[in-house]
């Protein structure tokens, strides 16, 4: 593929994520195997993006590096017009910890505790006390009726949402949400794409799926292909 087809957008003041000639490689036993081959994207501030492709071409990958919880092999990438590349592991989790929310296919709550302590873990993490944060973030998501419920005491749907309400109580600038509707019925799910639809703009949300009909909601697709930025729509 030739690198005119792997430049997604122009870049701009306003990108949030700016993905420069990044490879990614894996240590497999007696070698490397690279899987990201030269990636270039940018998204924008507030932009709504969802990355698509077959299984194995490299999204999750790709999320991996841009919610720096891993780091390319080469390339660079900057969050916000910081350069996130060449930074210490210590660098990385204090950036990761101001700059990103996750959320993931399952749920991964802490099952012994409620709604409220789940939103507020990040909170504790970081050492601040925020009561009105939590209230904000649950508040945000609808379930604030929901506070003192266990995950077992919930729906899927709620935990989905308590997930992204502890995603979000420290107001990042990215929401990274890797198939965040795989293990949700289709009206539950189209649910949790419009929170995330509501909360693009206010933070930029990168969006993994299999699902077409999913990532129509999205301002933009980009599908990945054996490692490649196949097209931007
Ligand atoms: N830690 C690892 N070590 C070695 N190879 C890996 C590792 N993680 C991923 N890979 C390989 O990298 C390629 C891309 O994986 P990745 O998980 O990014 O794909 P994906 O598009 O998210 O797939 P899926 O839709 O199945 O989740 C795959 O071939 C995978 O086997």
């Amino acid at each position: 593929m030739s690198d005119e087809n792997n430049v997604i957008g122009q870049v701009h003041e306003q990108d949030m994520i700016r993905v420069t000639d990044v490879t990614k490689n894996y240590s497999l036993g007696s070698g490397e195997v690279e899987v990201l081959h030269g990636i270039n994207m940018s998204v924008k501030k507030g932009e709504f993006v969802s990355i698509m492709g077959q299984s194995g071409s490299g999204k999750t990958t790709l999320m991996n590096l841009i919610g720096m919880l891993d780091s390319p092999t080469d390339g660079s990438i900057s969050i916000n017009g910081t350069e996130i590349t060449g930074r210490s592991q210590k660098e990385l989790v204090q950036m990761r910890r101001k700059t990103a929310g996750f959320i993931f296919q399952q749920f991964h709550l802490i099952p012994s505790l409620t709604a409220y302590e789940n939103v507020a873990l990040p909170l504790v993490f970081a050492g601040e006390k925020d009561e009105g944060a939590v209230a904000k973030a649950m508040e945000k998501v609808g379930l604030h009726h929901r506070m003192h419920h266990r995950p077992s005491e919930m729906s899927g749907g709620e935990q989905q949402r308590v997930a992204i309400a502890r995603a979000v109580v420290m107001q990042p600038q990215i929401l990274l949400a890797d198939e965040p509707t795989g293990a949700l019925d289709a009206v539950t799910g189209a649910k949790i794409m419009s929170l995330l639809k509501s909360l693009a703009g206010e933070m930029t949300v990168i969006m993994v799926t299999h699902n077409r009909e999913l990532a129509d909601h999205s301002d933009r697709i980009i599908e990945l292909q054996d490692g490649y930025v196949k097209i931007s729509i």
